[in-house]
């Protein structure tokens, strides 16, 4: 029976979520605090998953996940947020979750993910064997076709995705190292897997490592392994990322956060094309592609010193760069329409496809979280919706009203011909951690009140500027500023 480990200061959420998964089959142990959680987590270390909420009291979900990602590297971790906090649910994509699922919870659409997340392997993913592709892709062509040979992965229609698909073509058979750029959730994983899936290491493992996601101490040990006793904690032999991908393929993500030694020892490697486990006195031949994935451009950060040049040099053999799905929207409604028919046979409901008023809402938003973002979304339409089409009450308030929530960006002129116009779900986007009870950020914690209860003010006014100024006792300007304000903190 899985063990699921679930932290949330709220009681009820905790007694629910209890309740729901032990009828699932599954067994959970709660904590209401970060404390609890983490003394439960050395008690107790075969959980299998663990579900927890962003805003913990006196820590936040980033630092939670350090912690436990720390212990347990390879244990998915999905986090709990509301849409508020959705740039915070990116980064800490980013740091190694498996998933987020955003309040309010439905629990069907959290059994699904923690159903996703448990069935993944989480570092070893199986070669793929063909199978019949989905049905709405056929339409394009052979060459084209082969992208959908597990089903899962689609391509998009835009110029730039078909620039991606043929740069995949070309070096999937090559054994050239290749740099994947692109923001959080953009598709780099997935194409890392698609060139894999075109070479010849196809029949050997896919093995991905979140660089992010590793602390500086247990790096060593997740990608080379170590023998027993190698240091306190070494109880048993492990082999690492790169000995469970000897023969295919190793994707690092978030490469530039690999400490200076690691990277060092990851040279040696690329060199030498052996390595030693941590403690070990044996060298172990290893024959092993490396695709790399960054936010960062690794040139510039091997500028600022952060990153080796000379592994950069070693890596810049082919590039890969992926856009936001904001700057590709032809693909937009591709992968839309991709994810409902997932979710369609995950959720065995036969939704036919979207209201005209949801395609333009998905075509006009700016998905700062990319694909997942679409994805999860989706997702949870898909899970709320009964009649043929999902329709726009079934997505989240900041996404179908995204129009209404435009906001005037100017200071000076009258607010009703403003000059420029700065989306208020930017700001939604990038609010920052809330850290209560944290004397430094008590003002960061005021700003964000301030700014729940604008946004509180704009709904209640149906998104009537003036009249939300008035409610929350402040002229116009004063609101502008107030998103300014909070705008340039959060750019920081
Ligand atoms: N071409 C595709 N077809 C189908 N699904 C896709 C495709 N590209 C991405 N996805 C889905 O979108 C989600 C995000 O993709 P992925 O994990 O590859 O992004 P990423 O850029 O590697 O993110 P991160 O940098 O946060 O690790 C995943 O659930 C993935 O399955």
């Amino acid at each position: 029976m899985p063990k699921i480990l679930v932290i949330d200061d709220d009681r009820d959420i905790c007694f629910l979520m209890n309740k729901f998964l032990t009828k699932h089959g599954y067994e959970t142990h709660e904590s209401y605090t970060a404390k609890k959680a983490l003394e439960l987590l050395e008690q107790i270390t075969d959980f299998d998953l663990v579900l927890c909420d962003y805003r913990l009291e006196g820590v936040d979900g980033k630092t939670m996940l350090l912690k436990i990602k720390e212990k347990y590297p390879s244990l998915p971790v999905i986090i709990i947020t509301g849409y508020n906090d959705l740039k915070t649910a990116v980064d800490v994509m980013k740091m190694g979750a498996y998933d987020y699922v955003t309040k309010p919870l439905f629990p069907e659409e959290i059994l699904n993910t923690i159903q996703s997340a448990l069935n993944a392997a989480p570092v070893v993913a199986q070669p793929v064997h063909s199978s019949n592709g989905a049905s709405h892709l056929d339409d394009h062509g052979d060459k084209k076709k082969a992208f959908t040979a597990n089903g899962d992965y689609i391509f998009g229609t835009s110029a730039v995705f078909q620039q991606i698909m043929d740069q995949i073509i070309l070096v999937g058979p090559t054994d050239y190292s290749v740099i994947i750029y692109g923001e959080s959730g953009s598709g780099k994983e997935a194409i890392a897997q698609e060139i894999h899936k075109r070479s010849k290491r196809s029949s050997y493992p896919f093995v991905a490592i979140d660089c992010g996601a590793l602390s500086k101490e247990l790096a060593g040990s997740e990608l080379f392994g170590h023998e027993k006793g190698a240091f306190t904690g070494a109880i048993n032999q492990k082999a690492g990322s790169f000995e469970l991908a000897n023969g295919g393929t190793i994707f690092l993500d978030e490469i530039a956060n690999l400490s200076y030694e690691i990277q060092v020892s990851l040279l040696r490697v690329i060199q030498e094309r052996k390595m030693r486990r941590v403690g070990g006195v044996k060298d172990i031949s290893l024959d092993v592609r490396i695709l790399i994935a960054s936010n960062e451009r690794l040139w510039d950060a091997a500028q600022k010193g952060k990153f080796r040049e000379d592994l950069f040099h070693r890596f810049n053999e082919f590039t890969i760069e992926v856009p936001p799905l904001r700057q590709r929207k032809e693909d937009i409604m591709v992968f839309a329409r991709h994810f409902l028919h997932k979710a369609n046979e995950g959720l065995n409901k036969k939704i036919r496809g979207f209201s005209p008023e949801v395609e333009e809402i998905f075509k006009n938003y700016v998905w700062h979280g990319n694909l997942r973002e679409l994805k999860n979304v989706v997702k949870r339409a898909a899970l709320l919706t009964d009649g043929d089409y999902v329709e726009d009450r079934s997505l989240p308030f900041e996404i179908s009203n995204y129009r209404k929530l435009l906001f005037e960006h100017n200071n000076e002129g009258p607010a009703e011909a403003p000059t420029a116009v700065v989306p208020i779900r930017d700001t939604i986007a990038t609010a920052p951690v809330k850290k209560p009870f944290n004397e430094n950020s008590l003002k960061e914690a005021s700003i964000d009140l301030e700014y729940e209860m604008i946004l509180k003010a704009l709904k209640e006014t149906n998104f009537n500027k003036s009249k939300a100024a008035r409610l929350l006792n402040i002229d116009r300007k004063t609101l502008y500023n107030k998103i300014k304000l909070y705008q340039e903190l959060n750019n920081r």
